[in-house]
């Protein structure tokens, strides 16, 4: 057989898979549910829902429009669930019939170690998770206050640096922040100690993506969960991929191409640089000494058949992004806000200076604005605004609040199908009216502050019944973390710099989602420039 031929029988067997997959996926039980009309066969509503000039310009009109579970279209005419309402994401929250959707499960495994607590599915979850919530209990978190100060430190003498020249980008400097703050409580290192080449690494994941050369266009589909520069090319081939069966797709990433080498190499620096933590926590304590640095420090000592060595490792490359992006993107959207608002940024100023001094966490936990203002940030700008999820059997997906199907009948349920793809909707469940009230689409952080709390009815979760941190058995690990880092870091700032927008409109930051919710300017940059003096 020649070339010309083996190729023709490759394209033949993937046509007839990819014919295979289009059929299956189109006898879906979603047709009489409602929903917007579809633009284009190939793309279905994907870029409107992804890649809109500001994230939920489509997504809030169709919320509006038919309400808290409605059907939208994939990839080539597949049908897919987009589900807000608060029984069917309870029901869907613990995982236990769904798994990662295609594009969240193909980016995660590219970027993370497949024992990653993220990662691993039911059966391992618990196991993997048990140890590791001991770092990120209250009492812990609150030992990790004078890592989160000293980072606000070094913010506040980088900002003094933005004054002299009056207009900063904020952006990657809440980045290195979160970084370092997460870096110092699980590793105990500093940024320094991560290395040049893992830093640059970082920066590239965060920030510089292009779509333009092969290079970048492949490693942007692979990291396309850190990047904001996506296209409809970058996403039809991310689809695509998304239909090849797991075993392949990891196979086809062994592929000895500059883009591969270069994820694979993040993820090996991320797992050395973990083993090198717990080799020397190891040392240390076989010289009697402490040996306990950072929540890797306190793991060694407690490994056994259930929990390895191994398994410390596999969280490295997890710990260190998932700490730092959805962190850093919350803060920036919250100062610039702040910058928005200028009138409620003074009352938080005030209430900061008065009640500053004591560096206790529970006085944090008492500052009325403080909490209000980072809880409506929080709604706002949810880190992961969209999810995508497989059902893996067929089950009923239960509705509070009933739809109106094509045929004009009232359901209470939505039967799915084994292989159906159901988006969990972050920010439409938080910018529901019939939730949140009228004003919903609007930054408004005295809606906490009124008696009865600022949701009407059931909630999803044990946070302010917000969805930002999903809930269940996979609630974020972190949360407890990311919001004393904020309220520290926000209380820092805040007492000692005054922010506002820059003149220039080209310089404001809109809201862009590529697996975070991201701040970028109007070129797609991703960067959120401030005018900042200081008051104090
Ligand atoms: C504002 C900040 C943050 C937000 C909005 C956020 C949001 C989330 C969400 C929505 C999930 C669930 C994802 C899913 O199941 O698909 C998650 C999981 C996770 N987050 Fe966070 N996160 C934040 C900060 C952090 C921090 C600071 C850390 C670590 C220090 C962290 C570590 C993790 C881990 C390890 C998981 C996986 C948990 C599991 O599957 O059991 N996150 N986060």
């Amino acid at each position: 057989m020649d070339g010309i031929q083996l190729a023709l029988m490759v394209a033949s067997i993937l046509a007839f898979y990819l014919s295979y997959l289009v059929l299956l996926r189109r006898s879906s039980k979603l047709r009489d549910v409602r929903g917007p009309a579809s633009p284009s066969w190939i793309f279905g509503n994907v870029l409107q829902l992804t890649l809109s000039k500001n994230y939920g310009e489509y997504e809030f009109q169709w919320l509006k429009k038919y309400g808290s579970a409605y059907r939208i279209k994939g990839f080539f005419g597949e049908d897919r669930l987009m589900v807000s309402d608060t029984a069917a994401l309870q029901y869907m929250l613990n995982r236990e019939h769904f798994v990662l959707g295609p594009s969240f499960g193909n980016a995660g495994r590219l970027t993370y170690s497949t024992g990653s607590v993220w990662l691993v599915e039911e059966r391992d979850h618990k196991r993997v998770r048990t140890p590791l919530n001991a770092g990120f209990t209250a009492a812990a978190v609150r030992s990790y206050i004078p890592i989160f100060e000293r980072v606000a430190q070094i913010l506040t003498e980088q900002f003094d640096d933005i004054t002299s020249d009056s207009v900063g980008d904020v952006s990657p400097l809440f980045g290195q922040a979160t970084l370092a703050a997460v870096t110092e409580a699980v590793l105990g290192l500093s940024l320094d100690d991560l290395g040049d080449e893992y830093i640059s690494t970082n920066l590239k994941l965060m920030y510089e993506f292009k779509g333009s050369a092969f290079k970048d266009l492949v490693l942007t589909i692979m990291c396309r969960t850190m990047t904001a520069n996506q296209s409809a090319t970058q996403l039809l081939v991310d689809a695509l991929l998304g239909w090849i069966p797991v075993p392949f797709r990891d196979l086809a990433s062994r592929i000895p191409v500059e883009p591969f080498k270069f994820i694979h190499r993040a993820k090996y620096m991320s797992n050395e640089i973990g083993m090198k933590v717990i080799q020397n926590s190891k040392n240390a304590k076989s010289r009697g000494l402490d040996g306990t640095c950072g929540l890797y420090g306190d793991l060694v000592g407690n490994t056994g058949p259930t929990f390895s060595e191994r398994d410390i490792v596999d969280q490295t490359s997890l710990l260190l992004l998932a700490g730092q992006d959805t962190t850093a993107n919350t803060l920036t959207f919250g100062f610039i806000e702040l910058a928005r608002n200028v009138d409620f940024q003074e009352q938080l100023r005030a209430e900061i200076h008065a009640s500053l001094g004591s560096g206790d966490a529970k006085t944090y936990d008492t500052m009325p604005l403080l909490n209000a203002f980072i809880k409506e940030v929080l709604r706002m700008y949810p880190a992961v605004a969209v999810s995508d999820r497989l059902a893996t059997e067929d089950v009923v997906l239960p509705l509070s609040e009933p739809i109106i199907t094509s045929q004009g009948t009232q359901i209470s349920e939505i039967p799915i199908l084994k292989g159906q793809v159901v988006y969990m909707g972050t920010a439409q469940y938080q910018r529901s009216e019939s939730r949140w009230g009228p004003d919903a689409n609007e930054f408004n952080p005295s809606r906490w502050l009124k008696e009865g709390g600022a949701l009407n009815g059931e909630g999803v979760s044990s946070y302010a019944n917000l969805l930002t941190f999903f809930g269940g058995s996979r609630i974020c690990l972190g949360w407890r973390f990311a919001l004393l880092e904020m309220q520290i870091f926000i209380c820092e700032l805040v007492a000692k710099f005054h922010f506002s927008l820059p003149d220039e409109d080209h310089l404001n930051a809109r809201c862009r989602y590529a697996f975070t919710l991201q701040p970028v300017l109007p070129d797609g940059k991703k960067a959120a420039f401030l005018q900042i003096k200081r008051v104090m």
